[in-house]
């Protein structure tokens, strides 16, 4: 990099409890120390990771934009930029979130921040990573994860609506926040009608009750509801889980949380493609990168894009 270069840094200082701070703060006493010029760019408030991500975008300068924050920050500064009149730029990206689904889906190894900083720092090109597209008639939005009507988007609301998340997250146990939210889930989401159009095919479900589009393995801080999908090949997986009850839905479970093997069971329905559509028939919880889409009748479009970023991960596809 050049000295005169800039990094300018995207930081939500409220994810990961405090964790996304604490990867600035390593991150900005590095900068110092090695005289590189950088400018931190506080989020205040919801969709200000977009706001300022394309502010920065339309300067079209050859500063490095770096967001440290969760996946819904960098979910944000994504879709900033994909707005700007430069939507080609790249971000670079610290974890500091809570679940940290895209990190793991794109198999990043670094996990120190001043490490990780480095190796932004050093690269010359960025890598070209899948992100997920969603568009309705009222909505059009990129994500880095998935998006999720039903069963994982309603643990996503009662997770963010419980007390229990941020002493759990205090604790560093997130992902343990959600999973006890799963029961209180498994209680009240109801089965609902689904239809998915695909390569002028169709397919409709009485009882869909799990329905997850998604760019890479995981949602909801580490479970691989697709161990098949990559961020890599260009496509989009979907999964759809019927509703099931008791002890069949706890053995899909224990296949889940283990060998993956739960895409093989008869009450899973899986594809791979570049586009599909979803229509669901009764309103239900949405999430997208784990941010609440509250609920809706939801009639969306999907299709894969593209993106490039900052970051030292490899295409193994
Ligand atoms: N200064 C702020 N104070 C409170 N909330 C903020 C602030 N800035 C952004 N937000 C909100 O934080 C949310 C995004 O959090 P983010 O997903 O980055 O962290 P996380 O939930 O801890 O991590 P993860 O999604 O990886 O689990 C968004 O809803 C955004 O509106």
């Amino acid at each position: 990099m050049k000295k005169t270069e800039k990094i300018e840094i995207i930081l939500n200082h409220h994810a990961g409890n405090g964790r996304a701070q604490k990867a600035c703060n390593k991150v900005s006493n590095f900068l110092t120390q090695q005289n590189i010029p950088y400018e931190i760019h506080l989020t205040k408030c919801n969709g200000d990771g977009q706001r300022i991500a394309k502010q920065l975008a339309n300067l079209h300068q050859p500063n490095k934009i770096v967001v440290i924050g969760g996946d819904g920050t960098l979910n944000q500064a994504v879709n900033g930029v994909k707005a700007s009149s430069y939507p080609d730029t790249a971000l670079g990206y610290i974890p500091g979130g809570s679940g940290n689904d895209f990190c793991r889906g794109i198999k990043l190894k670094i996990k120190d921040p001043v490490i990780l900083i480095q190796a932004i720092l050093s690269l010359k090109t960025p890598q070209v990573i899948d992100v997920g597209k969603a568009s309705s008639k009222q909505f059009s939005h990129y994500f880095i994860n998935n998006i999720g009507i039903g069963f994982d988007a309603s643990t996503v609301y009662y997770t963010n609506h419980s007390e229990r998340k941020e002493f759990l997250n205090r604790l560093g146990l997130g992902t343990l926040s959600y999973f006890t939210n799963l029961l209180k889930v498994i209680k009240r989401q109801k089965a609902f009608g689904l239809d998915v159009n695909y390569q002028q095919q169709q397919k409709h479900f009485d009882s869909a009750y799990i329905v997850v589009a998604t760019n890479h393995p995981y949602f909801g801080g580490g479970f691989a509801i697709d161990p098949t999908a990559t961020p890599f090949n260009h496509h989009l997986n979907l999964v759809v889980v019927k509703k099931i009850t008791g002890l069949t839905f706890a053995k899909l479970m224990t296949k889940l949380l283990t060998d993956g093997s739960h895409l093989k069971d008869k009450n899973v329905w899986h594809i791979e493609k570049k586009q599909f559509e979803l229509k669901n028939y009764t309103k239900q919880h949405g999430q997208m990168d784990g941010e609440e889409l509250n609920q809706h009748e939801f009639d969306f479009n999907f299709e894969i894009s593209q993106h490039p970023f900052w970051l030292p991960v490899k295409n193994n596809f």
